[in-house]
Parts: C-alpha cells; sequence; structure tokens
C-alpha cells in the first residue's frame, strides 16, 4: 500500500505549522532536511564511488536543503561544488553559504562545465513551492540534469515537475526522470509518475501532526535520518 501523499497547499500550512504551534525554526527543519538528503546521498553514493558531489540550488528552501546538505558532504569527505545562481539576500541562506565558504566549497556559475566533473547531482532547485513554466536561468539547468548520464538525486520533487500533476509535457523538463528522490516529511502527490529509488527523510514530524494532516509517520530505524520505500511510496 502507498504511503499517503501531500498536498503542495498542506505541504506548506504543514510547513507553517511546524513552524508556530510545533516550536520549529526554519533553521532547524532546514538542517534536519538537509542532513537527511545527504544520508541519502551516502546510500546512493557512497565515498569509494566517486565524492564529486555537484549541487544545484534554487532560490528557496529546497535551495537551502541543498547548502546545508552539502556541509554534511563535506564532513563525511565529499567533495561538494555549488551552482547556486539566485542567491537570497535572506540571512539564513547568507549563513549557510558562509559556512560553505569556510570550508573553501567551490561555487560554480557554469553549470554544464561543472557537470562534466560531478560524479552525482543533488537537485535542489524547487520543492513544493514550485508553479508555471520554468524561468530563467534555469530551463538550461533543467535541460541539463534531464540530459545527463551522472545520477540525479532530487530533493523534495524532481524540479520543473508539477507537484500534483507530475512531469511536464511540454519544456526543459520533458522527460526529466532522476535516478533517485527523497521526499521530506511525506511524498507529495507526484511520486505516482516517478520510477527510481525513493526515500522519506525530515525526521521531525510527531505523531499529532501526522494524523492531522493524514500522514503516515515512516519507520525510520536506529538512528537513520532516512526510509527508503518503493518509488510510489509503498513501504519496503
Ligand atoms: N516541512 C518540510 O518538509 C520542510 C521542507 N523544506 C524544503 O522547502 C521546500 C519548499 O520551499 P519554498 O521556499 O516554499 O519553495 P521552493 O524552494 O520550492 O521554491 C520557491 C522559489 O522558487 C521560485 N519559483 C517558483 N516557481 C518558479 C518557476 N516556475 N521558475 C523559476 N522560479 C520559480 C520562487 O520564486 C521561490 O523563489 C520543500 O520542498 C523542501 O525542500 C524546508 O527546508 C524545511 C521544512
Ligand atoms: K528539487
Amino acid at each position: 500500500m502507498a504511503l499517503r501523499t501531500l498536498s503542495a497547499k498542506n505541504a506548506a500550512a504543514l510547513d507553517s505549522e511546524l513552524m508556530s504551534a510545533g516550536a520549529f525554526s526554519i533553521d532547524q527543519l532546514m538542517e534536519l532536511a538537509g542532513l537527511s538528503v545527504s544520508q541519502a546521498v551516502f546510500k546512493l553514493q557512497p565515498p569509494h564511488k566517486g565524492k564529486r558531489i555537484l549541487v544545484a540550488c534554487g532560490p528557496g528552501n529546497n535551495g537551502g536543503d541543498g547548502l546545508v546538505a552539502a556541509r554534511h558532504l563535506w564532513h563525511y569527505g565529499y567533495q561538494p561544488t555549488m551552482y547556486y545562481p539566485k542567491q537570497s539576500k535572506n540571512e539564513l541562506y547568507q549563513r549557510l553559504t558562509k559556512q560553505l565558504k569556510d570550508l573553501n566549497v567551490p561555487f560554480t556559475e557554469d553549470f554544464e562545465a561543472a557537470l562534466k566533473h560531478a560524479d552525482h547531482i543533488i537537485d535542489a532547485i524547487f520543492g513544493f513551492s514550485f508553479s508555471g513554466e520554468v524561468r530563467e536561468p534555469f530551463p538550461k539547468v533543467i535541460e541539463a540534469l534531464r540530459g545527463t548520464s551522472v545520477p540525479v538525486l532530487a530533493v523534495d520533487a524532481p524540479s520543473s515537475w508539477d507537484i500534483e500533476d507530475g512531469p511536464p509535457l511540454s519544456g526543459p523538463g520533458r522527460g526529466f526522470q532522476p535516478e533517485a528522490l527523497i521526499s521530506l516529511t511525506a511524498p507529495k502527490p507526484l511520486v505516482k509518475w516517478f520510477k527510481g529509488r525513493h526515500f522519506i527523510g525530515g525526521r521531525f514530524l510527531s505523531p499529532e501532526m501526522a494524523e492531522k494532516y493524514g500522514l503516515d509517520l515512516p519507520s525510520y530505524g536506529g538512528i537513520e535520518q532516512i526510509v527508503e520505500v518503493g518509488a510510489e511510496g509503498q513501504k519496503l
């Protein structure tokens, strides 16, 4: 049986409820989300299989998860490279960026060139607040993700996919099917069209909140921040 999914509208409502009634800060949620992304990379691409991780970050919190994941990956011994073309002036993102610069993690403006030297890619461009046509400068990046043979781990959603309706029928993301996906808190309806390896992460949901939003609490083992499920979210 598939895990229950969370619509884009409810994902945003749950996020804001976690930060009000739930008493979490955005920094905490993003740290746990990014930590789970880093653990999924470790599972998919253990360091002995190649350490060069290209992290594509978008302008919102999905991008923030990518910034946090990169820092954890550096500490695990990986060599992250950041592509972060629309850097927010928001203080949190500036701090996350500084933390990476202090570790001498490189930032590149040329995604296609960086792709030639990558062993794995994190797609942290858009998450549950994506809508409409992909705007500049991201169309060529999405096209490159679609065309590359380097494996891609998508954070929360394959970027350019509609959260409810899945893969786009036209535009740069047409035919984009990443190797892996990590859904944060709960899978979004788009998982119905996803065919790769699927993880759930973001281990911060209380049983009360799960019940209120009609979600399943993933059965995380021990100290794990991720749990692998079937492609469409069914328990393995
Ligand atoms: N509770 C959780 O599960 C948590 C999840 N986290 C992550 O946060 C994202 C959602 O973040 P949000 O800031 O709301 O939005 P996005 O990052 O998805 O994108 C917003 C960003 O993108 C721009 N944008 C939207 N559509 C387009 C477009 N068509 N073309 C270009 N740009 C577009 C928009 O203007 C914004 O700037 C969730 O998915 C998780 O990854 C939190 O980290 C922690 C809690
Ligand atoms: K994404």
